[in-house]
C-alpha cells in the first residue's frame, strides 16, 4: 500500500469536509496548519490528523499540498511556501477563481498544480469534485488526484477554462439546493406540515430525484413527464414555477456565480 502524504494549508469548512473522507483511507497521512489555532485545534481533536505550526511544515511533511485558503489569500500562502516547494511537491488548489498558472508563477517554474472544486457534501461521501490540470501536471498528479477525491464522492475531469462553470453549478450547488429544499419545505408548512416533516419529505424527495437523474436511463424532462398527470396537482405547481421564471431565475443564478468566479481569477 502506497502511503500518501497530505498536508492542508488552511483547516476551514472545506478542508474539514475534504478530510472527513481522506482520514478514512489509511494510506493517508494528513497534516495541516491554519494562522487561526482554533481551527487546527478544532481538526486535530475530530479527526485525528497532525498539527503543524506553519506552512513550512506542511511543505517538510507533505508531498501533497492541499491549499484551502480564500482566494484573496492564496498569494500570501504561495509566497509563504515558496522556499520551501520542490519538484517533489505536488499543489492541489481548492480555491474559486484563482488559476493554476497564478499558483505556478508565484511559486517555482516546474511546479506541478491542479486546481479543483469540491463541494460541502463531501462530508456525506457524495460530494462533487471537478479538476483541471495545470501546465506542469502530468496525467499521473490527475489519476492520483481522482483517486484521492473518489473518497468523497464523484469526480470529473474537465479543461480548465471549464472550472469557472463547475464552480458555478457544483462548488456553489449545495446552497441553491439547501435553498430549493427548504423554499419547498417552506410551502409544505403553510400547507399545515410540521417543518419537521416538510423538510423531510422536501429533502428525501430531491435525494430520490437526484438519485433517478443520475441513474441515466432517463432525461430531467422524461421524468418531469412521468410525474405530471395532465390537469393533476404537478402540472398545478409547475405553472406556478413558470408563472415565476423559477427556472430562468436558476439558470441566471449560475451564471452569475460562473462570472463572479472569473473575476476572482488572478
Ligand atoms: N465552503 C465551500 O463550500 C467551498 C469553498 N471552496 C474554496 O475553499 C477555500 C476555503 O473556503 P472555506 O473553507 O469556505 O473558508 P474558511 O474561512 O472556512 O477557511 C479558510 C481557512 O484558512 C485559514 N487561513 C487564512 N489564511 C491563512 C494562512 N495564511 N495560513 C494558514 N491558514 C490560513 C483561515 O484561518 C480559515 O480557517 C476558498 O478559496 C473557497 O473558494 C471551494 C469549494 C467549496
Ligand atoms: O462561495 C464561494 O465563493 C465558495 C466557492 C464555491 C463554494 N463556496
Amino acid at each position: 500500500m502506497q502511503q500518501l502524504s497530505i498536508g492542508f494549508v488552511g483547516t476551514g469548512r472545506i478542508a474539514r469536509a475534504l478530510i472527513s473522507g481522506l482520514v478514512n483511507d489509511p494510506a493517508n497521512r494528513i497534516c495541516g496548519y491554519d494562522k487561526d489555532p482554533d481551527a487546527i485545534a478544532a481538526v486535530v481533536k475530530q479527526f485525528g490528523i497532525e498539527g503543524t505550526s506553519s506552512a513550512a511544515e506542511v511543505a517538510r511533511d507533505a508531498r501533497i499540498i492541499i491549499l484551502a485558503v480564500k482566494p484573496y489569500q492564496i498569494g500570501e500562502v504561495v509566497e509563504e511556501l515558496r522556499p520551501h516547494l520542490t519538484t517533489g511537491h505536488l499543489l492541489i488548489s481548492v480555491a474559486a477563481g484563482i488559476t493554476s498558472e497564478f499558483i505556478r508563477q508565484h511559486s517555482i517554474d516546474a511546479m506541478r498544480v491542479i486546481r479543483v472544486m469540491p463541494n460541502t457534501p463531501a462530508f456525506t461521501g457524495q460530494g462533487m469534485t471537478a479538476l483541471s490540470k495545470g501546465i506542469m501536471a502530468t496525467q499521473e498528479d490527475i489519476a492520483l488526484a481522482t483517486t484521492m477525491f473518489s473518497a468523497i464522492g464523484r469526480v470529473a475531469v474537465l479543461d480548465e477554462r471549464l472550472m469557472d462553470a463547475a464552480t458555478a453549478v457544483s462548488g456553489s450547488g449545495p446552497a441553491y439546493m439547501f435553498s430549493l429544499i427548504a423554499s419547498i419545505a417552506e410551502g409544505g408548512r403553510q400547507c399545515g406540515l410540521s417543518m419537521q416533516d416538510a423538510i423531510l419529505l422536501s429533502a428525501q424527495t430531491m435525494l430520490g430525484a437526484a438519485t433517478m437523474v443520475l441513474n441515466g436511463e432517463k432525461t430531467p424532462e422524461e421524468l418531469i413527464r412521468e410525474v405530471t398527470t395532465p390537469g393533476g396537482t404537478t402540472e398545478a405547481g409547475l405553472k406556478q414555477m413558470d408563472a415565476h421564471h423559477v427556472r430562468q431565475a436558476m439558470i441566471e443564478t449560475v451564471k452569475a456565480a460562473a462570472a463572479r468566479s472569473n473575476e476572482l481569477k488572478q
